[in-house]
């Protein structure tokens, strides 16, 4: 690597680092000058992101790779645009197509790039490189040290982009095309989060004006999962993404009881959404009695079952309930204006317009076409035998039924308890009833624990959009998982997407999947253990102790653990969260507790309970009586799902400390 070199890659960002507080510089000296006081606000906060987005990270360089290309053109690649006074380019952002072949170009297919080169950043500076030349044969090939090092590094902290390093197969998810929704099955740390991510940065990249109107949404397990990716966008200058977790997506007031998970598993059945849409159309009431309008000395009449006729088409039209009924009075008042053309007269719009607005026709419409309140409908179903057996009838069996219904049925709706699953219902019936936006995209985290009514809410945020499906069918840890994606992608309404699967774990070393992955022929028969791309085996230890041991030997575990850089995750059952970390504070262990706290501090070590370590990762694990976890699931293979879960968390070093004897299945 000659010195010079370096000293000119060196100064290029120097130069390009200049060149991009010059940007920053004069889109903060833009003045809002615009008479309307919307479109002022709106100038305003467009520049806002625009500078926020030009904000230069002193932690991270601006490029991290070369392109040379066959052409004779030099492109540095970076996490964002940077053009010097002139106006050309001195730093291409990632997402460029040009930029395309630094992630995919290869010997065989050279996309007419002569040289790749990658820096070794650190600190912001660069402080090596390597070069591959792609169309020299003679040149031997070698694994990037580069790549190496970064996949290798301590973790500390929330997660962070991986634009430098973004692997082939990957890259090829993160650029389908907008409009595909793309299903990821992967083993743990393959990169399906960090692949999710980034194809939000290139959607929003490549597809700016359409996506940023209609809105790009991230869904996520839980708030714990979320602060951990909740800083890579942003790294990446996409601020404007939402994130939420599922129950909160669809939270429309708070759940607040619990239930069995049998009921909860049945709630989330897809068979719910019959119910529920009979449950509504059955608000429409057959008439009886003709409409009858009276207009100066006349009084006009629509048969019944002409009535009855316009009822159908409007049922049949597909559209929501809400909007149906808002066509009635039209429809009626057409019918009345045909009787009065009979009768000889003309009448023009404003007859037809004064007839729909009559009050004979509208207490007509409200006695047989009633609005509704998705919640009185749930409370309805879920509270009267007979209006439940009348929607479900043929469709769910009398124990079922029996199931659903409540014990003590709340007064009225505004007093009930709602649970989680049940606000999937009430979601289901607000869309019955006026349709949901669709946003452009979702990408959806941990997919495979969500019931097939859960998956319908999510869909239908995308409805005219696209999806991005991520998860993985061993670890699903719900009773309602999804067995298969084909079925998890009907439900969300995109039966015919495709399902990709990546094979290379980029986090758990060899040593520990070869360990986890002795449950997968009983948690997921046919599903294969990635292949660790990580280059130091790992540690993994067992330490067995007794029960009142416990608490002194993980603080000697987390004593030792915390001598070197790196997070530290301490998983235990739910359950003895609450001791243990008593355990750390009393042995002056500085420690957060996840689940409990928000995140808000950076701990080195973190307490995390079970059942919410998905997705999340820690440079050294410390599991706490893993049999105690396993057992805390209403099932055998939940439980060691969760087991699978948790042991595959770690980037370096697993501890196991147990006082009951190890699950039979990991050869306890
Ligand atoms: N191409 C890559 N280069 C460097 N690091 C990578 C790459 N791909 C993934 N990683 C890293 O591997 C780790 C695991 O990635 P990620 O969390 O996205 O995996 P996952 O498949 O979602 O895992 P899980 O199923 O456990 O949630 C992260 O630290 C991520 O940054």
């Amino acid at each position: 690597m000659p010195e010079i070199d370096l000293l000119h890659e060196q100064a290029h960002l120097a130069a390009a680092r200049t060149a991009l507080a010059r940007m920053r510089e004069r889109t903060e000296a833009i003045e809002v000058n615009a008479a309307d006081p919307i479109a002022a606000a709106y100038l305003a906060r467009t520049l806002y992101y625009r500078a926020a987005a030009l904000a230069d990270d002193p932690g991270t360089a601006l490029f991290f790779g070369r392109l040379d290309t066959a052409d004779a053109d030099r492109w540095y690649i970076g996490r964002r645009h940077v053009s010097d006074e002139a106006g050309d380019p001195m730093v291409i952002d990632w997402r460029a197509a040009v930029s395309t072949a630094f992630y995919r170009a290869t010997r065989a297919e050279p996309m007419g790039i002569t040289l790749r080169r990658r820096f070794g950043i650190a600190g912001g500076e660069i402080t090596a490189y390597e070069d591959e030349h792609l169309t020299d044969a003679a040149e031997p090939e070698s694994r990037s040290a580069i790549l190496a090092a970064e996949i290798e590094r301590p973790r500390v902290g929330p997660m962070r982009d991986i634009v430098s390093t973004i692997q082939p197969e990957q890259d090829e998810i993160v650029r389908a095309d907008a409009d595909t929704t793309v299903c990821v099955q992967g083993a743990p740390g393959t990169g399906k989060t960090a692949v999710g991510l980034h194809r939000a940065a290139w959607l929003l990249y490549a597809h700016r004006d359409r996506l940023a109107r209609q809105g790009v949404l991230v869904i996520g397990p839980n708030r714990a999962f979320l602060d951990h990716i909740g800083a890579v966008l942003p790294a990446l200058g996409e601020v404007r993404v939402g994130h939420t977790t599922i129950a909160d997506l669809v939270a429309s007031r708070p759940a607040r009881a619990t239930e069995a998970p049998r009921v909860a598993a049945l709630k989330g059945d897809a068979r719910l959404a019959e119910v529920l849409r009979r449950a509504v159309w059955a608000a429409v009431a057959t008439p009886s009695q003709a409409l009858v309008v009276p207009r100066g000395a006349r009084r006009w009449r629509v048969p019944a079952y002409d009535v009855a006729d316009v009822m159908d088409e409007l049922r049949s039209r597909g559209a929501r309930f809400h909007a149906a009924r808002a066509m009635f009075p039209q429809r009626l008042a057409h019918h009345v204006l045909l009787a009065m053309e009979r009768a000889g007269e003309s009448p023009d719009d404003r007859v037809h317009d004064s007839v729909a607005r009559n009050p004979a026709v509208k207490s007509y419409v409200a006695a047989h076409w009633p609005t509704l309140d998705p919640a009185k409908v749930l409370h309805r179903l879920l509270s009267d035998p007979g209006a439940l057996s009348a929607a479900a009838d043929g469709v769910l069996s009398v124990d079922e039924q029996r199931m659903l219904l409540w014990d003590k049925p709340p007064r009225t709706a505004g007093s009930a308890k709602w649970t989680t699953a049940d606000l999937v219902l009430v979601d289901e019936l607000t869309d019955l009833l006026d349709r949901t936006p669709s946003l452009g995209h979702v990408i959806l985290d941990e997919a495979q624990d969500l019931s097939p009514m859960q998956l319908r809410a999510v869909g239908r945020r995308a409805s005219t959009g696209s999806l991005t499906v991520l998860g993985d069918i061993a670890q699903g840890t719900t009773p309602w998982a999804t067995a298969s994606w084909a079925d998890a992608l009907t439900h969300l309404g995109k039966p015919d997407s495709h399902v990709e699967v990546l094979a290379r774990g980029f986090r758990v070393p060899a040593s520990v999947i070869t360990y986890a992955a002795r449950l997968l022929p009983l948690i997921a028969p046919g599903l294969a253990a990635p292949e660790s791309v990580r280059d130091n085996p790992g540690r993994l230890s067992e330490h067995a102790a007794t029960a009142a041991e416990i608490s002194d030997r993980l603080v000697a575990l987390v004593h030792a653990a915390v001598q070197a850089p790196g997070s530290v995750g301490v998983i235990a059952p739910d359950a003895d969260i609450d001791r243990l970390s008593t355990a750390l504070s009393g042995a002056g262990i500085e420690h957060g507790v996840l689940g409990s706290d928000h995140g808000d501090v950076e701990h080195q070590v973190d307490i995390v309970p079970a059942t919410i370590a998905k997705g999340l990762e820690f440079d050294r694990v410390i599991v706490v009586e893993p049999a105690a976890i396993a057992a805390a699931e209403p099932d055998e293979r939940t439980g060691l799902r969760r087991l699978y879960v948790v042991l595959t968390r770690a980037v370096s070093e697993l501890d196991i400390l147990h006082s009951g004897p190890l699950p039979s299945a990991l050869g306890g």
